[in-house]
């Protein structure tokens, strides 16, 4: 094999695309907080979602038009509710990145609803163990964004069935890796949101790196390796708010077999993969209750890589290598168990004495 290839250019436009979806949804929250949309009919969700996949599949097209993409929505609803695409399109038409040059990188803004539309369903493809495919989740933790806590848009570049490219958008998690995981509005109080805002990167082979959302020109691109936690006993584990998609009561027994002392940390979305990369905790663990439940390959692809990139191993909860050309699902694994390579095998074990029989 020729050495890795360093996709400078997919890196570039799958993050300023990611930047530039982010700061849509940053708009649909504040018009959600104040008011102008309505919280009850759950309007806020799908336009979040449906705005952040047009706008990064338009970018893809624009610059890979070969490439296939497979993202989470589909336009059916936009196109049967004239009310809520034109919501959509409001905020869609308005949103571009603050550097006119890379803006246009992009391809500039959407033409008009039609072009928005189509980009979403662009999103269609079945995925698989050949060629290049773009694996999308506009908005990953649907409750998190509406609740002001964490959120993640993800995106994963898998060419013949590796994932190569990840990039996450993760709007609240803070820059700083000393600073606290917010995961809500209130928890907000007295902390200043001028360091909130990041976007976390890797390409295979060429390591992970952070910057932040809100950077204007320029690279200020910084590499990022999680902690080697020296014992168990000083680790922290992240995992769901949701106790519905993963087992809280598994996870902390073994947690409790492993030594930690530490309570989890809680949040939404595949930002948990940014903030065990960041070393602002050290382990995911996601054990699925359900055993049914197949796992979107969008939330994961990205997170997957820059966690292996930062110094990690990502395996399925029974150890197994996370296959990511099965389709638009992780159909041959079950959970998730991410940790520092030096520690992944304890925890693993801990996952078989506890689930895994
Ligand atoms: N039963 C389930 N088990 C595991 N994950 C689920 C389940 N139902 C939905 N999800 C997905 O979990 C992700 C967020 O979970 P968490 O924040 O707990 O990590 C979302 O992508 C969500 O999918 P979806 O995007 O379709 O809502
Ligand atoms: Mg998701
Ligand atoms: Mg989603
Ligand atoms: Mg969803």
């Amino acid at each position: 094999m020729s050495l890795p290839e360093n996709y400078a250019r997919e890196r570039r436009v799958a993050t300023l695309a990611v930047q530039r979806a982010t700061i849509y949804t940053q708009k649909v929250f504040h018009s959600l907080v104040k008011g102008t949309v309505s919280k009850d009919d759950r309007s806020p969700v799908t336009i979040g979602d449906f705005g952040a996949q047009a706008l990064v599949i338009a970018a893809i097209r624009h610059n890979f038009p070969d490439d296939e993409v497979a993202a989470e929505e589909e336009s059916s609803l936009l196109r049967s509710n004239p009310e809520l695409r034109d919501q959509v399109w409001k905020l869609v038409s308005q949103v571009c990145l603050p550097d006119a040059e890379e803006d246009s990188l992009l391809g500039g803004p959407l033409k008009d609803e039609n072009a928005m539309l189509d980009a979403i369903d662009a999103g269609k493809s079945t995925g698989g163990n050949r060629g290049r495919i773009w694996a999308l989740d506009p908005i990953d933790g649907t409750l998190g964004f509406l609740r002001g806590g964490q959120y993640a848009i993800s995106l994963g570049l898998i060419q013949d069935g590796e994932v190569v490219v990840g990039v996450l958008g993760c709007p609240n998690l803070p820059v700083d890796k000393t600073a606290r995981v917010i995961n809500s509005e209130s928890d907000r109080e007295g902390q200043n949101d001028d360091g909130l805002g990041a976007i976390y990167s890797a390409v295979a082979g060429h390591g992970a790196s952070i910057r932040p959302l809100a950077r204007r020109r320029g690279p200020e691109e910084e590499p990022i390796q999680m902690r080697e936690p020296l014992s168990l006993s000083v680790a922290s584990f992240c995992e769901g708010v949701e106790a519905a998609h993963s087992s809280h009561s598994q996870q902390k027994a073994i947690a409790e077999r492993l030594g930690i002392v530490a309570p989890p940390v809680r949040l939404d979305s595949a930002a948990k993969y940014a903030v065990i990369a960041r070393g602002l905790a050290d382990i995911y663990l996601r054990l699925p209750r359900n055993l049914s439940y197949e796992e979107n390959f969008w939330d994961h692809a990205a997170g997957y890589l820059i966690v292996k990139e930062a110094g990690g191993e990502v395996t399925d909860a029974m150890g197994r290598r996370v296959d990511f050309g099965k389709g638009r699902t992780l159909a041959a694994n079950k959970g998730i168990v991410a940790a520092p390579a030096g520690i992944h095998g304890k925890v693993l074990e801990a996952v078989r004495a506890v689930w895994g029989s």
